[in-house]
């Protein structure tokens, strides 16, 4: 079998980085990316959902190779990883087979990994949904996974419909997941930041609102200034 294409792990992410990102939602992302002009805006297929929606995902991407629900590259990948990484399974939306399982699963966690995501399907959902790992898919299918390899580590990969450059940043939650191009971080990080900083604007307004209504006070205007632009402007 040829190993040629398993590459190995790229640079982790700064916690510095990873700290920023914790403030922020993979939606406030893709409004970033979106202002960026960058593809799809980032997001993944809305069909790839989390076992456990109360789980947030945020790592550096490994990327994984694979087709026809073969999982051989996944536990080399696993065996492989180090803390601080999440998994991205290209699978090609296999429907035919699972890609893993609870024990998979379990290894991911004991090695410290920070997520997976499987562009396919995977199986014993209890089990998966019980680990502190946060496990996105497609699906489910008890089918058991085809075992040939040898399949890609660390190559580029198009996953849920992403193109993925292990090293990108991966943050899923239970809107969906978003991927930032390594090279773009900085700049989405800041256009993300600004979007945060007007919904906090924008909550202050609604609050604020809320508040004259209930006091039977003048109201404030409640459109953002851009809705009221586009209304004068048409
Ligand atoms: O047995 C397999 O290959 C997949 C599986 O169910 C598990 O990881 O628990
Ligand atoms: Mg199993």
């Amino acid at each position: 079998m040829s190993k040629a294409n398993y590459k190995s792990l790229p640079d982790l992410i700064s916690q510095e980085v990873i700290d920023r990102v914790k403030k922020l939602s993979p939606a406030q992302l893709c409004d970033g990316m979106e202002a960026l002009g960058i593809e799809r805006n980032g997001c993944m297929d809305a069909s790839l959902l989390p076992l456990d929606s109360d789980k947030v995902l945020i790592g550096t991407a490994c990327t994984v190779d694979t087709e026809d629900g073969d999982n051989f590259p996944i536990h080399v990948a696993i065996y492989q990883g180090k803390p601080g990484y999440v998994l991205v399974v290209a699978g090609k939306g296999y429907t035919e087979r699972c890609y893993m399982g609870d024990l998979m699963g379990s290894a991911a966690e004991a090695v410290g990994l920070s997520g997976i995501i499987i562009d396919g399907y995977v199986r014993d959902k209890v089990g998966l949904s019980q680990l502190s790992i946060p496990i996105y898919a497609k699906g489910l299918m008890q089918r058991s996974p085809a075992k040939r390899g040898p399949g890609e580590i660390n190559t580029v990969v198009t996953c849920a419909g992403v193109k993925v450059t292990p090293g990108d940043l991966i943050v899923g939650d239970y809107d969906g997941v978003t991927v930032v191009p390594r090279d773009r971080i900085e700049e989405v990080l800041a256009a993300a930041e600004k979007k945060d900083a007007y919904e906090a604007k924008r909550r202050e307004t609604i609050a604020e609102y809320v508040k004259c209504k209930n006091e039977q006070k003048p109201l404030p205007e409640l459109a953002p200034a851009w809705v009221t632009e586009m209304i004068t402007n048409k």
